[in-house]
């Protein structure tokens, strides 16, 4: 086998009520690293079993090498599996544990040559004849690696391996990971909820929510060009500020975008993503700005294509190695539900007297999955919902947390309630639509920008 897997259009329904996975399509090539990321619930687990074919798939087809293989048997697959809670059996050696998949794989053959090397590996020669009660959490979780190197499998499927394990074990045996799967060349697809993880580890990262693939790419596309805010603000920490803001475009004059009583004038000429912006005229938006967007400097050190703007400190973080500086600029922050939701509440919420779901508001839900919405405006008042239900919140961001994180160097001395001059870069400023679009920079499919999702 060599590993290819696709996904043409796949999803998953249990008990008919919960769609965990909707429609998703995805091509994964031999030895090629695929991170599924997403918070907690959204299906990156179903997704990886439906693979396994530990899970049957509801609809759609998946293919392994080019054959199609819904109902293949989860023994013909030529897969092998790490999961977080390590499942070794407690009453063998590790020698017994990682030999095991063998005894059926190779009935007869002795196993021992190649259980030692695996473990050579590994680095974990000497752990052979320990029992898992004797191991710590990380070596555990390289026996089970080990378990799952030994049986030379053309794809290794890793579910949360490492989130039983303290920081510093995590980052360790996430580089050993890489190596790993690097030198066999073997296709890997690896489920986690950090992104901090998936961005590291992965070829390519796709990133889901409430079961529908929002976006699928390199590490450096899911931060650099997330596709939707809920992207934006799933993927980079700390979080992308997301800022309410309206559209100026005068006919005459400068195009600015207002962030409460403050405006981002937008420089002459316009640049292209810029000019694009022209047609949200009026329309309520969110800007994006990653906390390294801005930086603290009055407006004479402006270099090309920085603005102006300014804001209260409200506190200063200290991280170490830098300090990020928490800032009231006076604009309303945009709220993206679901980055962390739990499992008892529904994808989407629903406004107050919405009736009970039926077929239409289904079919509402799963479009406001498919862009990154809701985006929540605070400031207008039980606003009609625009199609592709999304939904509003009529909450006030907690006083005194500001609105705006600034990176700084750690030596940055800032007390709190003091005004300073800020200048954002604009070739890091990001604009997503009313649905969560990101609208600028331009998508590169350009889409009806006035279009709802459907
Ligand atoms: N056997 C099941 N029966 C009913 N619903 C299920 C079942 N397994 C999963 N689900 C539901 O399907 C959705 C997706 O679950 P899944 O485990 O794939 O999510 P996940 O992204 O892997 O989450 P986590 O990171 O918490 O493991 C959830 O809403 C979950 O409650």
């Amino acid at each position: 086998m060599s590993g290819s897997i696709s996904l043409h259009s796949v999803s998953k329904t249990y008990d008919r009520a919960v769609r965990a996975v909707d429609r998703v399509s995805l091509d994964i090539a031999p030895g090629e690293f695929l991170v599924l990321l997403g918070p907690s619930g959204c299906g990156k687990s179903t997704v990886l079993r439906m693979i396994a074919g530990l899970e049957d798939i509801t609809a759609g087809d998946l293919y392994l090498d080019g054959e199609y293989a819904n109902h293949l048997p989860p023994g013909q697959r030529g897969m092998a599996m790490v999961f977080q809670n390590f499942a070794l059996y407690p009453n063998m050696t590790s020698r017994d544990n990682i030999g095991f998949p063998l005894r059926f794989e190779a009935p007869g053959e002795d196993s021992g040559p190649r259980v030692e090397a695996t473990a050579r590996m590994l680095g974990i020669e000497d752990l052979l004849d320990r029992y898992p009660g004797q191991l710590s959490g990380g070596e555990r979780q390289r026996v089970a690696m080990g378990r799952a190197v030994s049986r030379r499998p053309s794809v290794f499927l890793m579910d949360e391996p490492l989130s039983n394990l303290d920081a510093e074990l995590r980052s360790r045996l996430r580089s050993e990971i890489a190596r790993l799967t690097r030198e066999l060349g073997v296709t890997t697809v690896y489920v986690t909820h950090d992104q901090s993880e998936a961005m590291s580890l992965g070829d390519r990262v796709a990133v889901m929510r409430g079961g529908v693939l929002q976006q699928l790419g390199p590490p450096r596309d899911a931060y650099g060009l997330p596709e939707n805010i809920f992207v934006a603000a799933f993927v980079g920490t700390p979080r992308i500020n997301l800022l309410q803001a309206v559209v100026h475009a005068p006919l005459e004059g400068a195009m600015s975008i207002a962030l409460g009583a403050q405006r981002l004038r937008l420089p002459e000429p316009l640049a292209p993503d810029h000019q694009l912006l022209r047609i949200q005229q009026g329309r309520p938006v969110v800007v994006g700005l990653r906390p390294e967007a801005v930086r603290i400097a009055t407006p004479s050190e402006a270099r090309p294509g920085e603005v102006a703007i300014s804001g209260l400190v409200e506190h200063l973080e200290y991280q170490g190695h830098e300090a990020l500086v928490h800032l009231n600029t006076g604009s309303q922050p945009a709220v993206v539900p679901d980055l962390e939701p739990s499992r008892s509440q529904p994808a989407v919420r629903r406004r107050r007297g919405t009736p009970a779901p039926g077929m239409l508001s289904r079919l509402r839900e799963r479009a406001a999955r498919q862009v990154a919405g809701p985006v929540v405006v605070i400031d207008e008042p039980d606003p009609a919902p625009p199609p592709g239900g999304i939904a509003y919140d009529s909450e006030r961001p907690p006083p005194g947390t500001g609105d705006l994180v600034v990176r700084t160097g750690p030596d940055t001395r800032l007390r709190s309630g003091t005004q300073v001059p800020l200048l954002v870069d604009l070739a890091h400023l990001y604009v997503f639509d009313h649905y969560g679009r990101r609208i600028c920079p331009a998508p590169a499919d350009l889409p009806g920008l006035d279009v709802p999702p459907l």
